[in-house]
């Protein structure tokens, strides 16, 4: 895969900052400037990628539904009326300024086997490369729940991910993160910088549940999101939508929103796709020996330290790792499927031998080679 060497940018923008939390009618004037800055920011050479919620907001304000439908079908139904409206608002926009765009809708199960998941980076590539900004959302009237990304947070940090951008910006209803939310809690306080996540459990950050009354997820999903992308090397920052200008002045350098630092040591592409792309189909447990050796000593997993298997997979799926307490060490793609896994657990490489009747030590491999590993915790 060659990468284009131009900086990119995901821009994630969501329901609240698209529409009027009033009335359900969309902020004209928002997309507008959004469609002017991301046009402007493609002719300064970045690669664009919006992310762009609103196919249920906009469904629902088309059919004159004054609640967010709860049923899936319903659901489903009324985002298939709205996207098609958002494209073409956002068609007619960018058109006027001779943008081309292009609509791409994914769900889960398309970044979930490597080989979907390169070929959707090519296509991102591509488009790219013609100076398109592609619009992204969820299938949402397609998409079945256990292969929905569920939410558009992390859909986008899933996407930047993917693309290997250098920033994603979440553009939201309020300015930046605050330690609580900010429309309960008025003495809320703002943060700036988020040199790591596990700092905002020493902050003791509160994000409440929901979002607004047509966000999905607040302020829980834009954390997650974060994970995603800082482990991925994308530098994220929560700024509000309805100043998309920001953006600019951002890249610049300067300090609005919330910005969260992308973490050390970017991974690889295949790696990238190892942690964000591949879905897990079990979990191994390990003991302490064999976390020590993932984490400090920089090998591969073995067969021996692991105490415990769950689920069903075959070979080369993904699967969690996490240590004798459940708490997560990283994820990898198995050389051995669960059936033999179980057979072969704690065993030393000569028992394995006899157990998987192979004739020589070579033909013992790892169960997660180093190169099919990524720690997290
Ligand atoms: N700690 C927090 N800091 C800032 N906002 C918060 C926090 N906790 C919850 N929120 C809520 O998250 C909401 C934004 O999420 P959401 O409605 O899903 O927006 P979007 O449609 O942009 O995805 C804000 O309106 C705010 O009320
Ligand atoms: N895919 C859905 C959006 C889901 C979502 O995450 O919404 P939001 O919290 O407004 O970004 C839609 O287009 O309505």
């Amino acid at each position: 895969m060659s990468p284009t060497t131009s900086p990119v940018i995901v821009v994630k923008i969501g329901t609240s900052s698209l529409t009027r939390p009033e009335t359900g009618v969309l902020a004209l004037a928002t997309i507008a400037t959004l469609v002017e800055e991301l046009s402007q920011l493609q002719s300064l050479g970045y690669g664009v990628v919006l992310v762009s919620s609103g196919a249920v907001g906009v469904g629902c304000a088309r059919l004159g539904l004054t609640d967010r439908p709860r049923s899936i079908a319903l659901k489903q139904a009324v985002a298939a009326v709205g996207q098609g409206r958002l494209m073409r608002i956002y068609d007619d926009f960018f058109t006027s300024i001779n943008q081309p765009i292009a609509q791409v809708l994914l769900t889960r199960g398309d970044l979930m086997q490597r080989s979907r998941y390169v070929n959707a980076y090519q296509t991102f590539q591509e488009l790219l490369r013609l100076g398109v900004i592609p619009i992204v959302n969820e299938n949402d009237t397609v998409a079945v729940e256990e292969l929905k990304f569920g939410d558009n947070d992390t859909l986008s940090a899933r996407v930047a991910s993917l693309v290997g951008a250098d920033w994603l910006f979440l553009l939201t209803d309020v300015d930046r993160l605050y330690s609580d939310d900010p429309r309960s809690n008025p003495e809320a306080q703002p943060i700036d910088w988020v040199q790591n996540l596990a700092d905002l459990d020493a902050l003791q950050v509160q994000t409440g549940k929901a979002g607004s009354q047509w966000g999905t997820g607040g302020m829980v999903t834009k954390l997650e999101a974060a994970r995603i992308a800082t482990q991925s090397g994308v530098r994220t920052v929560i700024t509000e939508g309805k100043t998309p200008q920001n953006l600019r002045r951002i890249l610049e350098g300067e300090a609005l929103g919330t910005h969260f630092a992308a973490q050390a040591g970017a991974i690889t592409a295949r790696k990238r796709w190892i942690a964000h792309g591949a879905i897990p189909a079990g979990t191994l447990y390990l003991d302490g020996g064999a976390v020590e050796a993932l984490r400090h000593g920089g090998k591969s997993l073995l067969a021996a330290g692991i105490v415990a298997v769950e689920g069903e997979f075959q070979r080369q799926e993904g699967v969690l790792l996490c240590d004798g307490e459940g708490q997560s060490v990283g994820r990898g793609i198995s050389s051995y499927g669960s059936g033999e896994l179980q057979q072969i657990l704690g065993r030393k490489t000569a028992e394995i031998m006899a157990i998987l009747h192979l004739d020589r030590p070579e033909a013992v491999s790892e169960v997660v080679h180093r190169d099919n590993l990524v720690l997290m915790s």
